[in-house]
């Protein structure tokens, strides 16, 4: 039975739990980043530049705080992001993060690396409610194999696809080389078309080597893609303003602003910083998403405020999938539901909508508090 103090009440005590029950390589390999883990920091603490300026005497008895995400209302405004070989948390893997995601009524993304298909991945969702799932997908040398994933992704009802587009190679990841990571016997990637037996063939850093391909190009990406599928089409890994630029010049639907979690490059901005900009760019004329660092529902409110329509979560579904798998990434869901509807009622705020940059401030070092 939990005692109080080992009761899970926010998302740092998941991630504690989850330091206490993984073995440190799959620990290493779910937290860190590359090389300095500048960026993996930086996520979490760029959110503390920003303090919410709350207007009070306002009726938030009832606040509304779902979104649209793919034509559905969803909960509020977090989905889980693809984050690869989940079977190392949990042994439902995917399919409890599925399940989660439906009962709590958001959106998930499905890794190329998935331990489980996309075809069991959205039916286990919809055993339990409406879900909609987006897939991962990295552009390939092997076009026929990558062309398979999209058709299945499709079949399987998925209503997008977000091309990673910070992946040519793998980041610098001294942690994993260490270590000598590679997934548990046994595990499978059936989307890559990968049997357990391949996969323990090779380095997990060799894996990674046929999306260093030539089609790794706008201009030879996203046509083809848009040739081949009536889903929408996301660009995942964008952090400058002039690549959301070409993402619309290209008629993506899509993009989420993300350095993948810091796993990639390291030394890039967080993504809290590097938001405004995007959006800006923007102007309503492509969806702006973000993810990276966002632990609490005061980071997903300053999201919002900053100019992105939804957050996604990674490393928050691990932690709740190795404390409790479906049922912990359940709570994972619920604690930042929470937290994002207390934020939006401290705050003054009833709807989404009305969660502007007028309720963030930034205190300058030299005293004053400055409006964005
Ligand atoms: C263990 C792990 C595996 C990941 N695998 C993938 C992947 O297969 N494809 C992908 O595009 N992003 C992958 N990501 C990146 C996530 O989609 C996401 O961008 C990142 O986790 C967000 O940052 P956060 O973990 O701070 O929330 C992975 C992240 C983690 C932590
Ligand atoms: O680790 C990652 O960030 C990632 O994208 C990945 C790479 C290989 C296998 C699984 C996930």
């Amino acid at each position: 039975m939990a005692s109080p103090s080992n009761k899970i009440l926010s998302i740092s005590d998941l991630e504690k739990s989850a330091f206490r029950t993984l073995p440190v390589g799959t620990r290493e390999f779910y937290n860190s980043g590359a090389t300095n883990q500048v960026t993996v920091r930086e996520n979490i603490s760029a959110f503390q530049k920003y303090r919410l300026l709350p207007r009070v005497l306002r009726d938030v008895s009832q606040v509304n705080t779902t979104t649209r995400v793919f034509d559905r209302d969803i909960t509020f405004p977090l989905c889980v992001s693809p984050a690869g070989i989940q079977a190392m948390a949990h042994p439902d893997g995917e399919l409890a993060t599925s399940k989660a995601c439906a009962r709590m009524g958001v959106s998930m993304g499905i890794s190329s690396f998935a331990n489980n298909s996309v075809e069991q991945i959205t039916a286990a969702g919809r055993e339990v409610g409406p879900i909609d799932h987006a897939m991962q997908l990295y552009s390939m040398n092997d076009r026929k194999k990558e062309a398979r994933i999209v058709r299945r992704a499709e079949a399987a009802g998925c209503k997008a696809i977000f091309l990673t587009a910070d992946s040519p190679v793998l980041g610098v990841r001294y942690n994993e080389w260490r270590n000598g990571f590679q997934p548990s016997p046994g595990l499978a990637y059936p989307m890559l078309e990968k049997s357990s037996e391949d996969i323990q063939k090779q380095s997990h850093d060799d894996g990674f080597t046929s999306f260093n391909s030539d089609s790794h190009s706008w201009e030879k990406e996203i046509p083809w893609l848009r040739s081949i599928t009536n889903m929408e089409i996301w660009i995942k890994g964008i952090l400058s303003p002039e690549d959301v630029e070409i993402a619309i010049r290209y008629g993506c639907d899509g993009v989420l602003i993300s350095n993948h979690g810091g796993r990639q490059l390291d030394e890039t901005p967080a993504t809290i910083d590097a938001l405004p900009a995007c959006a800006q760019a923007a102007r309503g004329r492509i969806r702006i998403h973000v993810d990276g660092g966002i632990r609490s529902g005061s980071d997903i409110f300053k999201a919002l405020a900053l100019g992105a329509e939804c957050c996604w979560v990674g490393r928050p579904m691990l932690w709740g999938l190795a404390y409790n798998g479906e049922q912990g990434v359940q709570l994972m869901l619920e604690i930042m539901y929470k937290e994002f509807k207390r934020c939006m009622q401290l705050a003054g705020c009833k709807s989404i909508s009305e969660i502007s940059l007028a309720s963030l401030a930034v205190v300058r070092a030299d005293g004053p508090l400055s409006r964005l």
